[in-house]
């Protein structure tokens, strides 16, 4: 059974970017890595659905914070299946974002915190009543917001494609995010949470990746 990791941060935070670094780096150790980036877009209707909405289509959908958590929660319902065969057949499964995005944008769009009612309301969606399989260990990438957001508008000037959609217009909505990921790793929510600097080596990252792999890997004494 491979080792669930997810990768959590803002948008343009470089999560993409830094886990084609470490996947590079960790085939090298000679482990059997696969990815999975949520929302799932061209692969599952509601992820389509959500991110059409943060366009400005479909009428209010994007207005209602619990809808949007909901065709979130309903993308990944429907990799359920995937993810459990990844997790079979690999020694890591990095995710990039997963459940705690939905718990810190949401969270955030509702002023709450992430001891609030929101991040407890997700928790019970996706890892109850959706049957998710808690990740074993959540990464948050911590760059500062101005750089984030710095770093989104270049990707978007360059790729036109990548039109900033209304969660990444909103810095005030990125700020709060941003706070909510502190706390929910500081409460370890649902995992041990590794905060990741925006200089790390994705080298070292992931040595400490494979030396965590091999310790969940080892046999335990009955
Ligand atoms: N360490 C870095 N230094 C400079 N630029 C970077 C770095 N990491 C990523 N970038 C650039 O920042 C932009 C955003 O990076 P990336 O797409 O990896 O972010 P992301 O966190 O996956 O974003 P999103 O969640 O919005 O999809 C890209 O143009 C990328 O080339
Ligand atoms: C998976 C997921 C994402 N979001 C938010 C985070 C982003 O602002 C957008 C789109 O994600 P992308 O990585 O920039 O393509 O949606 C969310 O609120 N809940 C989620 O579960």
């Amino acid at each position: 059974m491979g080792t669930l990791i997810a990768l959590e941060g803002l948008d343009g935070a470089g999560k993409r970017t830094l886990v084609a670094k470490v996947v590079a780096r960790l085939e090298q150790h000679g482990l059997r890595v696969a990815t999975l980036d949520f929302p799932r877009y061209g692969a599952s209707i509601h992820a389509d659905l959500a991110s059409e909405a943060l366009k400005g289509a479909h009428g209010d959908l994007s207005e209602s914070v619990h809808a949007m958590a909901v065709m979130f929660a309903l993308d990944r319902a429907g990799a359920a299946e995937q993810l459990k065969e990844l997790l079979a057949a690999h020694d890591l499964v990095i995710l990039d974002r997963y459940v705690a995005s939905n718990a810190a944008y949401g969270a955030a769009r509702l002023h709450q915190h992430g001891d609030g009612e929101f991040v407890a309301w997700i928790e019970d969606l996706e890892f109850g009543r959706l049957g998710l399989p808690r990740p074993d260990l959540q990464m948050h990438l911590d760059v500062p917001v101005a750089l984030a957001g710095e770093r989104a508008r270049r990707r978007e000037a360059g790729d036109s494609v990548r039109a900033l959609d209304a969660y990444e217009k909103d810095s005030e909505l990125q700020a709060r995010t941003d706070a909510v990921y502190r706390e929910l790793a500081a409460a370890s929510w649902n995992s041990q949470w590794w905060t990741i600097a925006p200089d790390t080596d994705p080298g070292a990252l992931a040595a400490k990746l494979a030396h965590l792999q091999q310790r969940d890997d080892t046999p335990q004494q009955p």
